[in-house]
């Protein structure tokens, strides 16, 4: 059992007599748990403000999630209910099958190849494609030879992941916009896809990107769906061009372009009646439409758990009206990935947007080689960045990594970077995103945004100054009981949430230490202190450290945790 440290100057403070009740323990066997968890996460050669902001997530869910996390071949085992989840763990058994093999030969390939083929039968591909994609693996992993210092199962992943490239359109596929007058982006799609909820997230994305919106509601048949729009509008903050159900869609149309001229708006999103099927009707009114706009992009949303029926209807509706891409909804609850693998084979047009939450943020670029990285299980690290530096400015990662670095982070950083990750997207999703935490449970995540909600209530009844000084709660038990009648907590929860604050400062600065200096090395470092943290049962690793150089902790002793524990006999 690990006793909870808090600073040298803070412990003396502090005698089992003077708090007993206050001697918080911590399972060995759990921080170990999580040590192994954590140590999953494998960093990569990205920007200050990635590192900081990624190793401030990790540490956090692994703060929050001390109790519930679990070792990572547990992981493993754990029903795969996110995005490509299925799909992920069939190819693992693919390359499962190689270990210990020196090189691919047409001998040991046929198990591993009836596996991925088995996998992407599961995702729901249509047959063709897995048949063509099962044969160009095929012949590259026989002819690839050997590579010095790559595994097989290795080459074979990667073979796999530039197929998957390809399958999958290869390059992003960018909206059109007109050279002069609106844009216009026509919506089709069946009932219930998410059509009318695209139309407004896509305003938003366009919003971000500095272009005037305008949305046209061109659902007649379903006046909720009118009404729907006009509230999703107001959430976006874009105008909605709305002329009731008496009029034809086409009319309406045209009638919503001439109104966004006046306004000199850049796109017009037409949302459309959708149907339970493809009918007849449906696809003459769209003609209509389509004649009466002219427009640059006409986009099919389709349901991303439809799978391979996703892939047909964007094929029929390329033939019967002539459209320039997809826009895969709910991918966020596709476990099996078919749609996303079969569209651009299967239909010749391009995935050009994903929806991946209810939100009104999630929608995004398909980017086939981050979803290939996704299904192999490597995180969408590109995705990550990307988010974390629209959110965290320069400056701030500098901060806070000066901060991480000379241990002074604080309970201010805490709560301003809990609700930078939170600002993100769900927790489920800023979490899948890391490289080697995307096997996380939708219980586990839950579970850990409770905890945030905790910590948060407990850090907003602090004051300024202790928020800025941590050490001010952990030499004064009554701050601390002050604080956990504000918040309506315990004050055993007080007390934990000030000792895992220095146990974060110390650990975070060793990982950041570990992870500079460079790219590739700084991995394996990163391993390195993990491991080390992960053996060492906790404080001993501190201890050691301290008895080696008095000098140094005598100077630093107040950025570090004691070594003598919370609560412990002096
Ligand atoms: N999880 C998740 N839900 C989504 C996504 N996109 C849309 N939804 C949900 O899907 C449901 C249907 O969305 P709508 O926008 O009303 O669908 P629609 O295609 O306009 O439906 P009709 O107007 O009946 O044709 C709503 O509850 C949305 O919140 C997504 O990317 N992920």
């Amino acid at each position: 059992m690990e006793a909870v440290q808090f600073p040298a100057a803070a412990s003396r403070h502090f005698t089992a007599a003077a708090s007993p009740s206050l001697s918080i323990a911590k399972s060995h066997s759990n921080s170990k748990s999580s040590a192994r968890f954590c140590s999953s996460w494998s960093g990569s050669n990205l920007s200050a403000s990635l590192s900081s902001r990624n190793l401030f997530t990790r540490e956090i869910w692994c703060w929050v999630n001390s109790k519930s996390v679990t070792t990572r071949k547990e992981m493993r085992g754990i029903v795969r209910a996110e995005m490509f989840g299925q799909l992920t763990g069939g190819l693992e058994a693919a390359w499962n099958k190689l270990k210990g093999e020196e090189v691919l030969t047409k001998e040991n390939i046929v198990e591993p190849m009836r596996d991925i083929r088995r996998a992407l039968l599961e995702a729901d591909v249509s047959l063709p494609v897995v048949r063509r994609f099962v044969q160009a693996v095929s012949e590259q992993a026989v002819g690839v030879g050997l590579i010095r210092g790559v595994k097989p199962d290795q080459q074979l992943v990667k073979i796999v992941h530039d197929e998957l490239v390809k399958l999958m359109g290869g390059e992003v596929s960018e909206l059109v916009f007109a050279k002069s007058g609106p844009t216009v982006i026509l919506l089709a799609g069946l009932q219930g896809v998410g059509k009318t909820t695209v139309c407004a997230k896509l305003a938003l994305y366009l919003k971000k990107q500095g272009k005037s919106c305008m949305l046209v509601a061109g659902d007649v048949y379903r006046p909720a769906a009118i009404d729907q729009l006009v509230i999703l509008g107001e959430q976006v903050k874009v105008p909605v061009y709305a002329a009731g159900t008496d009029i034809k869609p086409a009319e309406i149309a045209k009638q919503g372009l001439e109104e966004a001229k006046k306004k000199n708006i850049d796109v017009v999103i037409v949302d459309t009646a959708g149907r339970l099927q493809i009918d007849k009707g449906m696809m003459d009114e769209l003609k209509d439409v389509k004649r009466a706009l002219n427009p640059t992009e006409v986009l099919l949303v389709v349901d991303a758990m439809t799978g391979q029926e996703a892939a047909a209807l964007v094929t029929t509706f390329n033939v019967e009206i002539g459209i320039t891409g997809a826009i895969l909804t709910k991918l966020d609850g596709d476990s099996r990935g078919g749609a996303a693998l079969s569209v651009k084979e299967v239909s010749g047009k391009p995935i050009k947007l994903v929806g991946r939450g209810e939100r009104m943020e999630d929608l995004e670029p398909f980017y086939p080689d981050r979803m290939a990285g996704r299904i192999l299980g490597m995180g969408d690290v590109l995705s990550f960045v990307e988010k974390a530096q629209e959110i965290m400015r320069q400056e701030d990662a500098e901060d806070l990594q000066k901060k991480i670095m000379s241990a002074k982070f604080d309970f201010n950083d805490f709560l301003k970077q809990t609700r930078a990750v939170a600002k993100m997207g769900s927790m489920t999703r800023v979490i899948g995103m890391i490289p080697g935490m995307s096997k996380v449970t939708p219980a586990q995540v839950r579970e850990a945004e409770k905890n945030l909600k905790i910590m948060e209530a407990m850090i907003e009844a602090m004051t300024p100054e202790e928020r800025e000084n941590p050490e001010l709660l952990a030499e004064s038990p009554v701050r601390r009981k002050r604080i956990a009648q504000e918040s309506g907590k315990t004050e055993q929860q007080v007390s934990q949430l000030v000792a895992q604050l220095f146990q974060m400062r110390v650990r975070m600065k060793n990982l950041m230490g570990a992870m500079e200096g460079g790219s590739m090395p700084a991995l394996n470092n990163l391993e390195e202190a993990l491991k080390a943290e992960q053996k060492a049962p906790p404080g001993t690793a501190r201890r050691k450290r301290k008895s080696g150089s008095r000098r140094q902790f005598v100077e630093s002793s107040s950025e570090r945790p004691s070594p003598r524990g919370f609560g412990a006999r002096n």
